[in-house]
C-alpha cells in the first residue's frame, strides 16, 4: 500500500474516462505517473455519518441519516473486505487485484487492476454461439474464485454477471470476481450490508436471513448456469412476492423444449447448485473436480440457437435496466440504496407468509429503519 492517507490519488495517478457508476461509487480509467500502467481507480465516496462532516443541517432528518450511516457501512465494508483480499487471497488469477488505496476528506479511492475484456455476458453475447464447454469454463474459473474467498472466510453475496469481468479482450482472459461491497466476512461485517442484495441470484436461507454461508455463492453460479444454458433466469414471476415463494421453494423447471438438448450432468449440476438446502450443494472443491466442470464431459457442440437468442435478448433487457437505474443514482442520492439492489426489506418478506425462519424478530421494523424507499 502506499503512504495510506497522506499522498493524493492525483499525485500518483492521471484520472481519465469514467468507466461506470456504482450506487455509492464512480469508476474512472486511471494511469499511473510512474510507469504508465492503466488502472481502474474505484472512488467510494464517505458521507460522514458520525463525524459531523456531510450532515444535513436542520432538525431530525432521521431518514436521511440513516440513509448515510448505511452508505458509510457499505462503504466501509467494502474496504475491509478488499484489505483482507489483500491479506490472503492476492494474487489470485480470478479476483479483482487490489494495488493501492488514497484517502482524502470525501472519499476513500481504491486502485484496482483494469479489467478491459468486459461484462461476462457481454462477451458471451458477442460471440457467435457458445457451447456447454464454454459455459463449463466460465463456471470453472468462478469457482476458482470462490474456493479462494470461501477459504479465507469471505462470502461475495453479491455474485451475478455485471460483477464477473474479463481481465482483458484475449479468448483466453481470466474471468475476475469483483465488487465487494455486500460481501460478508464474519464477526467484521456490520448486520446492515445483510439486507441488500439482488433478489435473481439470492438463495433461499439469504432471501430469508436464515444464513450467510459459502453455500449462498454457489446458488448465485448456479443461477448464472441455468441462464447461460436456456437463456433465462430460472425465478421468473409476474410479483416480486411470487418471485420469492419460488426462490424459498427452489421452484424451477428444466422441461422447456431446449433442455431437451442438454446433458444431463449439465442438469445435475443446476440441480446440485440451486438445491434449496445449502447443506447439500456442492462444495467449491467438489465443484472443481466436477467431470462437466472439468471440461472432460461437456460437449463443444453449439448451444441451441433458440437459447442464444433468448440469451441476447436478456442481456440487452439486462443492460437497458442498468443503464436506466444509473442515470437515476447519478441525480438522486435517496435512490441509491434503491438502486444499489432490489432491497429484501422492501419486498414485505415475513416470517408468517413465507414460512421461513428470521433470526431477526423485528424484522420488518428492522427493515423500515434501515432501508431506503424510493
Ligand atoms: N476494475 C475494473 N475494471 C474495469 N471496469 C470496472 C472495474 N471496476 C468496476 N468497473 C466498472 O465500473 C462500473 C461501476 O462499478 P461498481 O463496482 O462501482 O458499481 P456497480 O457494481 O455497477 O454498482 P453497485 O456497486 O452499486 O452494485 C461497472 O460497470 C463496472 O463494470
Amino acid at each position: 500500500m502506499s503512504e495510506y492517507g497522506r499522498r493524493a490519488v492525483s499525485d500518483d495517478y492521471q484520472l481519465g474516462q469514467v468507466l461506470g457508476t456504482g450506487g455509492f461509487s464512480v469508476v474512472r480509467i486511471g494511469v499511473r505517473k510512474e510507469d504508465r500502467l492503466q488502472v481502474a481507480i474505484k472512488t467510494l465516496k464517505k458521507y460522514g455519518y458520525g463525524t459531523g462532516k456531510g450532515k444535513r443541517k436542520g432538525k431530525g432528518h432521521a431518514g436521511s441519516e440513516a440513509r448515510m450511516w448505511q452508505a458509510e457501512a457499505l462503504v466501509t465494508n467494502e474496504i475491509l473486505v478488499m484489505m483482507r483480499i489483500v491479506d490472503y487471497v492476492s494474487p489470485h488469477p480470478n479476483i479483482i487485484h487490489l494495488l493501492d488505496v488514497y484517502e482524502d476528506d470525501d472519499a476513500v479511492h481504491l486502485v484496482l487492476e483494469l479489467c478491459r475484456g468486459g461484462e461476462l455476458f457481454d462477451r458471451i453475447v458477442e460471440q457467435e454461439r457458445y457451447s456447454e464447454r464454454d459455459a463449463a469454463t466460465v463456471v470453472g474459473q468462478i469457482a476458482a474464485g470462490l474456493a479462494a474467498l470461501h477459504h479465507c472466510g469471505i462470502v461475495h453475496r453479491d455474485l451475478k454477471p455485471e460483477n464477473c469481468l474479463y481481465a482483458d479482450p484475449h479468448p483466453e482472459a481470466p474471468l475476475k470476481i469483483m465488487d465487494f461491497g455486500l460481501s460478508h466476512i464474519h464477526n467484521v461485517t456490520n448486520a446492515v450490508v445483510g439486507v441488500f442484495g439482488s433478489m435473481d441470484y439470492m438463495a433461499p436461507e439469504q432471501l430469508n436471513m436464515s444464513g450467510t454461508m459459502p453455500a449462498n455463492d454457489r446458488w448465485s453460479l448456479g443461477v448464472i448456469l441455468y441462464i447461460l444454458l436456456c437463456g433465462y433466469p430460472p425465478f421468473r414471476a409476474k410479483t416480486t412476492r411470487d418471485k420469492q415463494r419460488r426462490i424459498l421453494t427452489g421452484a424451477y423447471s428444466m422441461e422447456e423444449e431446449s433442455w431437451g438438448c442438454i446433458s444431463l450432468e449439465a442438469k445435475e449440476l443446476i440441480r446440485g447448485l440451486l438445491s434449496v438446502d445449502p447443506f447439500v450443494r456442492p462444495s467449491a472443491a467438489e465443484l472443481l473436480s466436477h467431470p462437466w466442470v472439468s471440461g472432460e464431459s461437456a460437449t463443444r457442440e453449439l448451444i441451441h440457437e433458440a437459447v442464444f437468442i433468448r440469451f441476447q435478448a436478456f442481456n440487452a433487457r439486462r443492460k437497458f435496466r442498468a443503464a436506466a437505474y444509473a442515470s437515476i443514482v447519478r441525480t438522486k442520492f435517496q435512490l441509491r440504496t434503491k438502486y444499489l439492489k432490489e432491497l429484501i426489506g422492501d419486498c414485505i418478506l415475513t416470517a408468517h407468509q413465507m414460512d421461513g425462519p428470521l433470526p431477526l424478530k423485528n424484522f420488518s421494523t428492522f427493515c423500515a429503519q434501515w432501508t431506503c424507499r424510493a
